[in-house]
């Protein structure tokens, strides 16, 4: 007799609150919280969990903030506690190096995502190359992608996936897609990869879509899907974790993750831990509707309120000049401008 079953093919959740999350805290974790929030991650069967600065491995500085630890304190304190996940890291080629990436496998991450934005996947190579070579499981990040077609977006994909990286995630980096484009997207990159790597999808919440656009990516193929305990992160946020698990478990989608005790981990443990959660204000909808990095928000107002002009009309212009994640300063630069017209 068949053994066949109709069960859906399982997704693997990543939770990125203590990498993506640290944006929203202006990357102030500690050792203490980093152990709070991974052990609970844990406990519910969360199988990643992504630490480093809010920038990635060495994103502490003056341009993008300084962080209240290193990120080799911050990923050696959540392997200390993590008993099934595996710890991953966010490594931005230009920001943090090969060397940054041997000390965060020496700490304890077994897991390297390398982000790009999505039309130049060629300066990854060498950093999936060490990351193999240090004994990593590879991620790549194509982000901004609203910003390319999904066949170009497929392209640079196919680049990611030939220099040795094992899944690439499409990443609405300004919660910009609607859930059509992310499934379009998803579908060219899984159509162009085939066996030779997984497809991703990271979500924000500029405009409220971030699981809707989850569930549709997942359709289309995405076998690894992003979020934040209490949607914790750049911008507005990501999709919450809690969530994305309680949408999945609806859907029968196999996840490995205990919906109540994920609930736990954002109600009772993240929750306490953060002054002010990020929300969906008139900038971030601005930073969605305008196609806007998300992790220039916290630097649009900065400069919106050491120069008098809105937060929402530095974005807006950012967004219109098409600016892209590394160009920070430029916001000053729109400020000053919008505040001599
Ligand atoms: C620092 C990399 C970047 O913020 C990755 C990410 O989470 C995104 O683009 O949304
Ligand atoms: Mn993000």
């Amino acid at each position: 007799m068949s053994t066949t079953t109709n069960e859906a093919p399982a997704v693997r959740l990543t939770d990125t609150t203590l990498r993506d999350g640290s944006h929203a805290v202006r990357h102030r974790f500690t050792e203490d919280d980093v152990r709070a929030v991974a052990g609970a991650l844990d406990a519910a069967g969360v199988p990643v969990i992504e630490v480093t600065h809010g920038d990635g491995l060495a994103g502490s500085s003056f341009n993008y903030g300084f962080g209240a630890r290193t990120d080799a304190q911050l990923v050696a304190a959540a392997a200390d506690v993590v008993t099934r996940a595996r710890v991953a890291v966010l490594l931005l080629p230009g920001v943090g190096t090969v060397e940054d990436l041997r000390e965060a496998r020496d700490a304890g991450a077994t897991i390297a995502r390398v982000a790009t934005h999505c039309t130049e996947a060629d300066i990854s190579a060498q950093h999936f190359g060490a990351a193999r070579d240090l004994g990593m499981e590879t991620v790549g990040f194509l982000m901004l992608s609203h910003r390319n077609s999904p066949e170009g977006l497929a392209a640079q994909a196919r680049i990611m996936a030939d220099a040795g990286c094992q899944c690439v995630y499409v990443v609405d980096s300004a919660g910009a897609l609607m859930p059509a484009g992310a499934a379009e997207r998803v579908a060219a990159l899984v159509a162009e990869l085939g066996d030779d790597a997984q497809v991703g999808f990271h979500g924000h919440q500029n405009l409220s879509l971030g699981v809707a656009n989850s569930l549709a990516a997942y359709e289309a193929g995405a076998r690894q899907i992003d979020g934040t305990l209490c949607a914790l992160g750049a911008g507005p946020g990501n999709s919450p974790t809690e969530m994305l698990a309680a949408a999945f478990e609806k859907l029968d989608v196999p996840t490995g993750v205990d919906v109540d005790a994920v609930l736990a981990a954002a109600e009772d443990v993240l929750r306490p831990m953060v002054t002010r959660l990020p929300v969906a204000d008139r900038a971030s909808i601005v930073q969605g509707r305008f196609g806007v990095y998300n992790s220039f928000l916290l630097h649009a107002e900065r400069a919106a309120e050491r120069y008098g002009v809105p937060a929402h009309d530095i974005l807006r212009e950012v967004g219109q000049r098409g600016y892209v994640g590394g160009q920070e300063d430029m916001i000053i630069d729109v400020a000053l401008e919008l505040a001599g017209r």
